[in-house]
């Protein structure tokens, strides 16, 4: 028994792959990044390192990876697994498709099931994936494609981040991870049986819950951080205690939970106690996260299906005005940080190209739209109050 991770970065290393391990079942990483490919293969093992609760600790051993450019041996690999996921971030997973639909077409020979399971915090994913598959796999194995392959999603809840420097020098592979060990799967999409793997959930009634974590969880970590870069703020959980950060971040709830749990139809109670844990876990302060990590990547946290501009937009259809959502925004259209190269380019299109090109260009919003013009006043609100001072 076997399984594929696509991607050995935090969540593969520092969740997936420290599940299988526990669970007594090999697999090995594909990885893009080849520095990264042979790390893993000349030192065979690293450390997961569980935030607040040590003694769980834990070296992964016997792991190695495969690199983009060993297309026959990844084929190979995937025809052997029972189970593939991916963890390669959400605007990564055209790069992953042809190499996935090889393996398929590989694994189509021996008729067993094979299920595939993203890890990603993305807008449909697993639907992503079916459409890529669905138009890519060759006539002989479209039959096994439609009942032998399930193409699922998992919730992240669990927290990965890197670890300090000192610890890196020790093990450049080292990964700092939130003592959280639930991995919830939708169950109806799957093909057959999972193999048994320790913390994964099978999740009957899913529908939403990937929706409802990235707008809740992510938007939540988006205004956190993206106010609290503002404020001079480093670490998430200090931000995360800043009054003036918390009365947007409860609107930011009270926004989402009303949007979510009308379409989802789940009582708003219940919603409301799912905004709660997310607070929680942004304040605990054994959590030892970053403001950088959390906004790395201004380009595509700003996009229109993600937890900002995405939760924001929910939240107008269910005739909600996201005031908050949009203090968010406009935050994270002045996010600055000269070595994050995405967050380079925003800063160049806002200076040299203005703030509508962002809301268009990037957001993927109407500028002169009811959200483009909410952005745009609470732009000028953040400076008035002097957190935006460009
Ligand atoms: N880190 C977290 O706490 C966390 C929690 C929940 C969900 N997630 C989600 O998990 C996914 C992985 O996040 P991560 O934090 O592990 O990121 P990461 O950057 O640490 O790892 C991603 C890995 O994918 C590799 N990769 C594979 N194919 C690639 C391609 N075609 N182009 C570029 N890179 C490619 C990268 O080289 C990198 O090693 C993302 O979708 C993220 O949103 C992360
Ligand atoms: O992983 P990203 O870059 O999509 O987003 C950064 C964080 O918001 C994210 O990793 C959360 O910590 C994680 O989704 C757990 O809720």
């Amino acid at each position: 028994m076997s399984c594929v991770i696509f991607g050995a970065g935090k969540i593969a290393r520092g969740f997936i792959g420290h599940l299988l391990y526990l669970s007594g079942i090999d697999f090995t990483f594909i990885e893009y990044n080849d520095t990264l490919a042979d790390l893993i293969n000349e030192r065979g093992s690293y450390t997961v390192n569980i935030l607040g609760n040590s003694d769980k600790n834990c070296v992964v051993k016997g792991v190695r990876a495969l690199k983009f450019s060993e297309p026959e041996k990844i084929t190979e690999a995937i025809a052997e697994a029972e189970c593939v996921f991916t963890a390669v971030g959400g605007k990564n997973l055209g790069g992953i498709t042809e190499l996935l639909a090889k393996g398929i077409e590989r694994k189509a020979v021996t008729g067993k099931d094979l299920n595939i399971i993203t890890c990603e915090n993305w807008k449909q994913p697993a639907q992503i994936l079916q459409d890529a598959m669905d138009e890519m796999i060759c006539q002989d194995a479209k039959l096994y494609l439609e009942e032998h392959v399930g193409i699922t999603e998992a919730v992240i809840m669990r927290s990965a981040i890197e670890s300090e420097e000192e610890l890196l020098k020790k093990d450049p592979l080292i990964v700092n991870v939130q003592d959280f060990w639930e991995l919830p799967v939708d169950a109806s999409r799957l093909a057959g049986k999972l193999p048994d793997i320790q913390g994964l959930k099978l999740v009957e009634e899913f529908t939403g819950f990937l929706e409802r974590k990235f707008y809740t969880y992510n938007a939540a970590n988006g205004t956190v951080s993206y106010l609290g870069a503002l404020l001079g703020y480093d670490k998430l959980a200090d931000a995360a205690h800043d009054e003036r950060i918390l009365e947007v971040l409860e609107g930011v709830y009270r926004e989402t939970a009303q949007a979510l749990s009308k379409k989802h139809q789940f009582p708003l109670e219940e919603q409301l106690a799912f905004t709660r844990t997310s607070k929680r876990k942004l304040q605990d302060y054994k959590i030892v996260d970053f403001i950088e990590r959390n906004a790395r990547d201004p380009l595509r946290k700003l996009g229109r299906e993600d937890r900002l501009v995405g939760s924001a937009r929910l939240v107008q259809e269910y005739g909600i005005v996201p005031e908050h959502l949009a203090t968010a925004i406009a935050a994270a259209v002045y996010y600055k940080n000269d070595s994050d190269p995405f967050a380079r380019e925003l800063e160049r299109i806002r200076k040299e190209e203005g703030i509508d090109a962002v809301l268009v260009n990037v957001c993927g919003l109407d500028a002169d739209g009811e959200l483009g013009r909410l952005i745009k006043s609470k732009i000028e609100l953040l400076k008035e109050r002097g957190w935006i001072n460009e």
